[in-house]
């Protein structure tokens, strides 16, 4: 029986998305619905992606019973209230990044899924086959002891409206920063850092533009990742080890080649049928695999990707924030 897959939002990693799904074999994930907030642009992305079942509202999409598991593509400020709609609707749940825009709405959205019984997950890069192949090596000490990892995304996206207008969740760490800190907790194991330093320079709306940021971890471990959303950097990362190193060479947030001690070896995706807003996002098919395997087994949450993960992620990124000086409508609420 396949993975039915509703799609939350007309919108551009919804595509992507949609074109990942299609990467998979028909027999195991099949998109059957999208809802979007006007009919017209649901039906637009159906007929772009052949999918049968379009609605104009979400609410029409929880509703539906043939769904085993909603994929949510809104901007951050509506993951709040599309994950407490679905997972109310007992639906499934694959939620965008991040899960939410500060710790007390993923608290929120996790008890909603524990309290309805259902699976939730936050979209992460601990399943591109990169990705994978980092977790092995320092899960088996190839490189020694980790002692230093170093990660940075800076991309000029100040012409992106989401990226840097407050109300629509502007800010450089919940939208690139964010994948950083996914790597440096990957890397680490989901271990909280025992501190952590951020400076930033905001912009005029208020949000993050640029932000650099020291973690310390037990037995002397370091890490330290600076991310932009005013300037294109290197976008590489380290994993040095008292053995050797793993070098990210480019795109860090979606990795397709590691050096291991100075070897590169290839981890590549699928190409897309139709093309994509985002860089490689066809990887994103190995977390929607992850998702069909936990709903297979009846799990609610992912052993690679827990609702603990998501927990610290959330943490990490109130804390960054309020040493920065960012503070969002919804943390006041
Ligand atoms: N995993 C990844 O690689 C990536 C993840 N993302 C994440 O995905 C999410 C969406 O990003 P992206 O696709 O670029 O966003 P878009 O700007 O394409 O917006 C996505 C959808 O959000 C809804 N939306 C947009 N603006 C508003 C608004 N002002 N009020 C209410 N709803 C609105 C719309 O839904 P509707 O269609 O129903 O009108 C829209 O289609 C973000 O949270 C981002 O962090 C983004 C890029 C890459
Ligand atoms: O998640 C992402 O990759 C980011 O949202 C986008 O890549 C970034 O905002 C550039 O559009």
């Amino acid at each position: 029986m396949a993975t039915r897959w509703g799609i939350c939002s007309a919108g551009r990693i919804s595509h992507d998305f949609t074109v990942a799904l299609k990467t998979l074999p028909h027999e195991d994930h099949q998109v059957v619905a999208v809802a979007a907030r006007k009919l017209e642009d649901a039906q637009e992305f159906a007929t772009k992606h052949s999918i049968s079942r379009v609605y104009g509202s979400y609410e029409e999409l929880a509703r539906d019973p043939d769904i085993d598991v909603v994929y949510i593509g809104v901007i951050h400020p509506y993951h709040l209230s599309t994950c407490l709609l679905f997972t109310n609707a007992k639906k499934n749940v694959l939620c965008e990044k991040p899960l939410a825009m500060n710790t007390k709405e993923v608290k929120e959205i996790l008890s909603s899924a524990k309290r309805n019984d259902v699976f939730l997950m936050e979209v992460r890069m601990e399943f591109f086959p990169a990705s994978v192949e980092i977790r092995r090596l320092v899960d088996q000490g190839e490189v020694g002891e980790v002692k230093m990892v170093r990660s940075e995304f800076g991309v000029p996206i100040s012409h992106v409206p989401r990226s840097v207008q407050k109300e629509l969740g502007g800010g450089a760490i919940l939208d690139i920063g964010i994948y950083c800190l996914q790597f440096i907790c990957m890397v680490f194991n989901g271990e909280k850092p025992e501190s952590i330093q951020a400076m930033g320079v905001c912009l005029e709306t208020g949000v993050d533009e640029t932000v650099v940021v020291t973690l310390k971890f037990s037995r002397n471990r370091m890490a330290v990742f600076s991310c932009s959303s005013g300037v294109k950097l290197p976008n590489d990362a380290i994993i040095a080890g008292t053995k050797g190193n793993i070098r990210i060479p480019d795109h860090m947030w979606c990795p397709t080649s590691l050096e291991v001690n100075g070897k590169e070896t290839q981890y590549p995706v699928p190409e897309p049928y139709l093309p994509l807003n985002f860089l490689n996002s066809t990887g994103m098919r190995y977390e929607a695999e992850e998702v069909r395997q936990c709903l297979l087994k009846g799990l609610n949450e992912s052993a690679v990707v827990s609702h603990a993960d998501s927990l610290l992620l959330a943490e990490l990124e109130d804390e960054i924030r309020r040493q920065v000086g960012v503070v969002y409508s919804q943390d006041s609420k």
